[in-house]
């Protein structure tokens, strides 16, 4: 807006004011009124610059106070409250004043809610009214006063959307009023419904409401100059009437505006009855408004509306009024300085705001429309929305019922489980009782229960006790008499004892005594023996002589008996049954001695063949025996199988691997054969049958060896020396055969001795090894015509009885070498040689027999590499290693025939000279293990037996002579 302008619409807006002014008393209000008419008039006749400047509270200098008369010839000038704050609807009764000065009123009150009403309306308007800043702060402004607060003593109340002014416009214009007030409730919708659809920041809704502003303010001027015109040119204008009106009332309302302002409480008897614009206390005290037309009344209010809201709008400028713009014309106003108007310029003017706000008024109603529209459809919306809420109550009724009802049931049923639960805890105490009274009662029976039984065990106790000390004293007692009477016993058997002893002693003196006599009568007898048999030759010769005279004498026995027959029967008869007998004695012997001489024949045949049945089977037999394996941690078990099952004559040893040129690897099977095959279940018994008959050869004369040959735990010893191996049995056969043969006159003396070669050294294995050392070596004796060896320096035991073979076997063992080494041991590192001489003689046939069986216990016949041995080991491998192979030398010599048999080479083969070959039965066991591991040491030992074996020995010879042809 410029300054021009400026100028003129200032007269018709009040310059804003400070609100506590207006609570001072009448004298200061009207001192104020004047101080401000003054202020803005100075202002304006001074300086001009724009009411808004003077706002500030910037301090001004004292006006200059004025008359009456002066003020009434001056311009109107902005009040320091609203005129509508204490005016009644009719305050705006200027005389003269039309439309256009109700709206400039009205602009005038809008341009600020803190301006003053003018001038004229608190001095001369009707109805003057409390200030504005005491009203209370609504968009209607009815009913705050019903608080029943002095409006003076509120304090400044903030900015509303009608403020003050449409109160103004109510006590000015009733009529109007109710136009206004539908059409700002309308602008209000309407604003509101833009402001929905609006998207705009709040900032250009100022900015464009400011613009709206100063384009309202610019219309109102023009409204103002046109509300002139028609006040001027239309005589019927409902305005004038109204101006005419007030300005008839004008004096009272301007004594009851000072009456007002001095008594808050008609204000609030004048707001009741303002507070409802279209009541009947209005149209009482307002005439009714000519009508005016539509469309301008509905601008003018649209624009008072416009206008307040933006003056009411905190963040728009503050619109401060110049007093001095704008004066109100009475008959007391001084012309003289009154600038007239451009009326056809501003007309045209505000027709062309008119039509601007009339099409902005048109596009108002089309919202309207539509917001019509819209309640409508919302208000369809609605009854949809009841009829659904309708709907919903009425089934959250059904279920709320229904809820009711369960509850209801639920109820009943929580009553029944309530009442199970007490029958149920009845129960359970019934129960509990009677459990308790049941326990009590068991309880007390079992206590009673317990005493008896206690009472009762007592007694027994007592009754036992008492029956144990009665028996314990009898027994006591008993024991006692007992102990006496025994004592009695033994010292009368002592005495008994010493005298028996003495008896025996006695007797035993007797008896050797008797044993000398006897000795002496079997000496006696003997030589009796031999002249009695001389006697019974002659007596057996007398017999026969005696015999033949007895023939004679028979004969004439007979006849005479005959003739006694003939006298005496009886004594016939027993002439004739001894006759008899002695015949039948007679014959007897004869058949006796006939039968003897047969036997002692036929032993002599039975020797002959059966020496010439074992010639038949080999002078030389090979064994072989396979011993089982102990444990399995042994080791792996070789792969050995004995095919031959009848006549256990056959042995296979699947060998190592053995790889091929091309590379295949295989195992053979080597098949070996022998005289005979023990496989490991064989026991040593079942062997000793298969060696019998050499001894019975030993027996008979013949010189038998029987060795075993074998590898380091092949079971050699086993074989031959252990409890029931061959040489106890061997011996034990003997003694049984010896004795058989003494029924056939035969008599054998037995004479053993053990010997052992270590290190090609022989060793007397029944001399311990002290005494043995001071004595002379060992040496070998061979006798040839007698086919016999001797071992000089020797001992020889006289074996008589079992008992000193087993003694003798004892002794050798524990005397024997054994050396321990990695391979075994117990292993035995030398051969051992058991010598039994056996000499038979028959008495009746005058035969003499003299046999030696050798049995011997070879060495281990592992090769050096296998036993690892060092130093003195080595040296007795090396000694067993040549014995062994000497050995073979010699039977392998003996197999050819050879003239010269190498037995010297070895002591072993030295000493067994004369059981080797020639007049001699051998036997050799060739001992295996059962191991994989020793399966090379079991092939060799296996290929050095079939060497054995193949070996054809001469026919065995007997050293039987018959004793007379001894030399
Ligand atoms: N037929 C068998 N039955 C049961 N056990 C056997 C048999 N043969 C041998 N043994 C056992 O095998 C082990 C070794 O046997 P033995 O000592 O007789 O072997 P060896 O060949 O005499 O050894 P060395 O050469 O060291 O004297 C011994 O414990 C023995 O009891």
């Amino acid at each position: 807006m410029d300054g021009s302008e400026n100028v003129n619409f200032r007269s018709g807006i009040r310059p804003p004011q400070v609100r506590a002014t207006t609570t001072t008393s009448q004298t200061a209000y009207l001192q104020e009124i004047s101080d401000s008419q003054h202020n803005a008039r100075a202002q304006t006749q001074t300086t001009g610059i724009p009411q808004k400047r003077a706002y500030h509270g910037i301090p001004q200098p004292e006006p200059k106070r004025k008359t009456l008369i002066e003020r009434g010839s001056e311009p109107l000038k902005p009040q320091a409250h609203s005129a509508t704050s204490g005016l009644p609807r009719t305050a705006i009764g200027v005389k003269g004043t039309s439309i256009a000065s109700l709206s400039s009123n009205s602009a005038s009150g809008t341009t600020s809610r803190y301006a003053s009403t003018s001038n004229f309306a608190k001095s001369v308007g009707p109805g003057a009214r409390a200030p504005a800043s005491a009203r209370a702060p609504t968009s209607m402004g009815f009913n705050q006063s019903t608080t029943g607060r002095p409006r003076a003593m509120t304090r400044p109340r903030p900015a509303t959307v009608m403020g003050n002014r449409e109160a103004e416009e109510e006590c000015r214009q009733p009529d109007q009023q109710k136009g206004m007030k539908f059409l700002a409730s309308f602008q209000q919708h309407a604003l509101r419904y833009q402001k929905s659809r609006r998207t705009s920041p709040q900032q250009s809704t100022v900015s464009q409401a400011r613009k709206e502003s100063r384009g309202v303010s610019r219309l109102r001027k023009q409204f103002e100059t046109l509300s002139l015109d028609e006040d001027q040119n239309d005589s019927c204008n409902g305005d004038q009437v109204v101006s005419k009106q007030n300005r008839q009332s004008s004096p009272r309302h301007s004594q009851s505006d000072v009456q007002t302002e001095a008594d808050p409480s008609k204000v609030h008897q004048e707001e009741a009855a303002g507070s409802d614009p279209f009541g009947p206390a209005d149209s009482q005290r307002i005439t009714p408004l000519p009508t005016t037309p539509p469309t301008i009344s509905i601008g003018k209010e649209a624009l008072a509306r416009l206008e307040r809201s933006l003056c009411k709008n905190p963040l728009s400028p503050t619109k401060s009024c110049s007093p001095t713009k704008r004066q109100f014309l009475t008959k007391d106003s001084n012309l003289t300085n009154f600038v007239g108007f451009d009326v056809d310029g501003r007309l045209n003017d505000f027709e062309r705001e008119f039509k601007v706000m009339k099409e902005a008024f048109e596009g108002t109603i089309t919202d309207r429309k539509a917001l019509e529209e819209a309640i409508s459809f919302a208000k369809n919306r609605a009854s949809d929305l009841e009829r659904e809420q309708q709907r919903l109550t009425d089934q959250n009724t059904q279920l709320q019922t229904q809820l009711e009802a369960q509850r209801q049931e639920n109820y009943s049923l929580q009553q029944e489980k309530q009442s199970l639960i007490v029958q149920m805890e009845a129960k359970q105490r019934e129960h509990r009782y009677e459990l308790e009274d049941k326990q009590r009662e068991h309880k007390h029976e079992l206590d009673e229960m317990r005493q008896e039984f206690k009472a009762e065990a007592d007694q027994l106790k007592r009754e036992h006790r008492e029956t144990l000390e009665a028996m314990e004293r009898r027994y006591k007692a008993e024991l006692a008499e007992e102990q006496a009477q025994r004592s009695r016993e033994i010292q009368e058997l002592r005495t008994r004892l010493g005298a028996e002893q003495q008896d025996l002693s006695l007797e035993l003196l007797k008896k050797e005594r008797e044993v000398q006599e006897m000795r002496s009568q079997v000496e006696a007898l003997r030589s009796d023996l031999d002249r009695e048999q001389t006697i019974k030759g002659t007596l057996q010769q007398q017999i026969a002589d005696m015999a033949t005279m007895n023939m004679t004498l028979e004969d004439r026995m007979r006849g005479l008996r005959a003739k006694i027959e003939f006298l005496e029967s009886d004594s016939k008869q027993q002439s004739d049954s001894f006759a008899s007998m002695e015949a039948r004695l007679q014959e007897a012997l004869r058949v006796a001695e006939e039968a003897r001489q047969k036997l002692i024949k036929e032993e002599t045949e039975r020797r002959v063949l059966f020496n010439k049945y074992q010639e038949l089977k080999g002078n030389i037999r090979v064994m072989c025996r396979v011993r089982p394996v102990l444990d399995p941690s042994e080791g792996e078990e070789a792969k050995i199988s004995f095919p031959d099952t009848k006549t256990s004559s056959q042995i296979d040893v699947t060998g190592p691997e053995e790889r091929s040129s091309l590379g295949t690897v295989s195992r053979k099977v080597i098949p070996f054969e022998f005289d005979r095959v023990f496989d490991p279940s064989v026991h040593n018994e079942e062997v000793f049958g298969e060696i019998s008959q050499l001894v019975q050869s030993a027996l008979d004369g013949y010189n038998v060896c029987i060795f075993c040959y074998g590898q380091t735990g092949s079971g050699k010893t086993y074989t031959m020396s252990s409890p029931d191996g061959m040489i106890p049995r061997a011996t034990h056969m003997i003694y049984d055969t010896i004795t058989k043969l003494a029924e056939k006159s035969w008599t054998y003396t037995m004479e053993g001795s053990f010997v052992e070669v270590y290190n090609e050294e022989l060793h007397d294995l029944l001399t311990p090894a002290k005494e043995a050392d001071g004595k002379k070596k060992l040496e070998i004796r061979h006798d040839e015509a007698r086919k016999q060896t001797t071992v000089l320096n020797c001992k020889t035991v006289a074996l008589d009885s079992p008992d000193k073979v087993e003694a003798m076997l004892k002794q050798a063992q524990s005397n024997r070498s054994v050396a321990a080494t990695k391979a075994n041991e117990r292993s035995s590192r030398s051969h051992s040689v058991f010598i039994l001489k056996l000499v038979g003689e028959n008495s009746a046939t005058n035969e003499r027999c003299e046999g030696t069986l050798n049995l011997v216990d070879l060495a281990g016949s592992e090769r050096l590499k296998h036993s690892q041995a060092e130093g003195d080991r080595m040296k007795e491998t090396q000694n067993i290693n040549k014995s062994l192979a000497c050995l073979g030398d010699v039977i392998e010599a003996l197999g050819r025939g050879s003239a010269h048999v190498p037995y010297r080479n070895s002591k072993l083969t030295h000493l067994l000279q004369y059981s080797l070959g020639g007049n001699s039965k051998t036997l050799m066991f060739v001992m295996v293990s059962p191991l994989e591991a020793h399966l090379k040491e079991t092939i060799t030992s296996l290929r050095f037996a079939t060497k054995v074996h193949n070996t054809h020995i001469g026919t065995a010879k007997s050293t039987k002579k018959i004793r007379a042809s001894d030399p």
